[in-house]
């Protein structure tokens, strides 16, 4: 497994940069494309790990998949279904989303499939999303989780839906604001003849909201209520054709390298800038960050804008309520931001971190610390002690396997007083492949290592 050397920066990070496309959005994109009549086109930038299982779970599904190049895939769809049986289990590889978004759709089929990941994703809990679709009359099991009681884990086995074949409608109150539980919901909906509600205790990104509404399916919401009345529906998906926006959630590393490296300015250029997902230029904002966004138009419902950032004095700050929701993965390159900043910042309302890829609340107090950053960790969040001024100390951390852990590291090396250390670094091709060649194009100088040896070339990502 490779590592990243980060050395301190020492000019400005300056330019202006594509991010990967939204990995949300394109999960949903690939998904909806294999459900729907006809042939589908998505357009973006290259897929990273997560977004190819949800590929692969497709084509293993029977669905003909063509990628004529890289940022481009053709995708016949099958009707709502025209899923076939998959000979082997499916396997989501570290993709939480690939998993519970599936579940919404396999809920309503005559067979059934063995959904699988890797180690992380199948410590994960399932719970949430099983128990809802089951209340529709869905057939869903999995491992009992001998460290949570009343929780599952992967592998899953959902189906076959039992006769008469169909999903009943629901109303389910979200104990925990969760958009991949929200869309397997809404998933599972575009099967019941009955009406779909969600509630969520606060907003989640509304991603397949915006998607559903803009193929036709009649949504209605209103502040953290969905609903899908099928009734009137013909119950077909049109084709889509879609540029997928940049991805807020990658893009975010490159504002905040921008802010703590002196006299730095980095664009990160159509980024989708839905105010679901906006969160972190929100506590960016509480902080005294330096950033803009120029409106770039809009994609299937999806607003687009050009994200500028330049470095900042930045100030504490305090993040969460329902802040929390829109910033949920940003929360660990906030924390390095935090570092950086006039005073003592406090994460709260944030336990969801604790199950994600990795406990990303644990792990970054543990990548602060190595850096000599004074932290407090606590059961939903943690209090961090920021420094305005001087090096941190380079540190040698671990990814623990999770590419937003990683990432968020290597941009607190930047400011470090030596060569910092990132350990296990390839998981960072889940949700940005490219992040690497992106920082080095700004100006960084990062090494990837293979075998204990350095690389200062090629490296597109931290995959060399
Ligand atoms: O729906 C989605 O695309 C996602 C929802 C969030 O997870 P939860 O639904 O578990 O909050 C987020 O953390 C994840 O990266 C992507
Ligand atoms: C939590 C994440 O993704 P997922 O839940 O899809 O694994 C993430 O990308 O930070």
């Amino acid at each position: 497994m490779p590592d990243l050397v980060i050395h301190p920066a020492t000019k400005p990070l300056f330019g202006s940069v594509p991010v990967p496309a939204d990995k949300s959005i394109t999960h949903r994109a690939i998904l909806l494309a294999g459900i729907a009549s006809g042939r589908s086109r998505i357009r973006g930038a290259a897929l990273g790990e997560d977004n190819r299982a949800t590929l692969a779970a497709l084509r293993a599904f029977g669905i003909r998949i063509e990628e004529p190049s890289p940022t481009e895939m053709l995708i016949e769809g099958a009707g709502l279904l025209g899923l076939q049986a998959p000979a082997a289990p499916i396997d989501c590889g570290n993709s939480g989303t690939t998993m519970r978004l599936l579940a919404g759709v396999l809920a309503a089929q005559r067979f059934v499939t063995r959904l699988i990941g890797d180690a992380s994703l199948s410590r994960r809990p399932m719970e949430r999303v099983a128990r809802p679709l089951r209340m529709r009359g869905a057939r869903i099991e999995g491992n009992l989780d001998p460290r949570r009681v009343g929780e599952i884990t992967a592998p899953l086995d959902i189906g076959p839906l039992p006769a008469p074949h169909t999903l009943c409608g629901i109303e389910y109150e979200l104990p925990v604001a969760s958009a991949q539980v929200k869309s397997a919901l809404l998933l599972s909906g575009l099967y019941a003849p009955e009406a779909t509600y969600v509630r969520e205790p606060i907003v989640s990104r509304d991603h397949t909201e915006r998607m559903l509404s803009a193929l036709g399916v009649p949504l209605r919401t209103a502040g953290a209520m969905v609903e899908l009345d099928p009734s009137g529906w013909s119950g077909e998906l049109p084709a889509l054709d879609v540029e997928v926006p940049g991805d807020i959630s990658a893009a975010s590393f490159l504002i905040a390298a921008a802010q703590i490296v002196p006299g730095s300015h980095v664009t990160a250029r159509r980024v989708g800038v839905n105010p679901t997902r906006t969160g972190f230029l929100e506590a960016l904002r509480g902080m005294e960050g330096v950033f803009a966004v120029e409106a770039r138009g809009e994609e299937m419902g999806e607003p687009i804008g050009d994200v500028h950032g330049g470095a900042a004095a930045l100030r504490a700050t305090r993040v969460g309520g329902e802040v929390v929701a829109r910033a949920i993965d940003e929360l660990p390159i906030l924390c390095v931001l935090a570092a950086r900043a006039r005073g003592v910042t406090e994460v709260r309302d944030a336990a969801e971190l604790r199950v994600k890829e990795s406990d990303r609340i644990a792990a970054m107090a543990r990548v602060l610390r190595a850096f000599g950053v004074a932290c407090e960790e606590r059961p939903d969040g943690m209090l961090i002690e920021g420094r305005e001024e001087g090096a941190f100390t380079a540190a040698e951390v671990e990814s623990e396997g999770d590419h937003r852990v990683a990432m968020a590291a290597a941009v607190l090396g930047l400011c470090a007083d030596g060569p910092s250390r990132v350990r296990d670094a390839a998981c960072i091709a889940t949700s940005f492949p490219r992040f690497v060649g992106t920082l080095r194009a700004l100006g960084a100088t990062i090494e990837v290592t293979s075998d204990g040896g350095a690389e200062s070339g090629g490296g597109e990502g931290a995959k060399a």
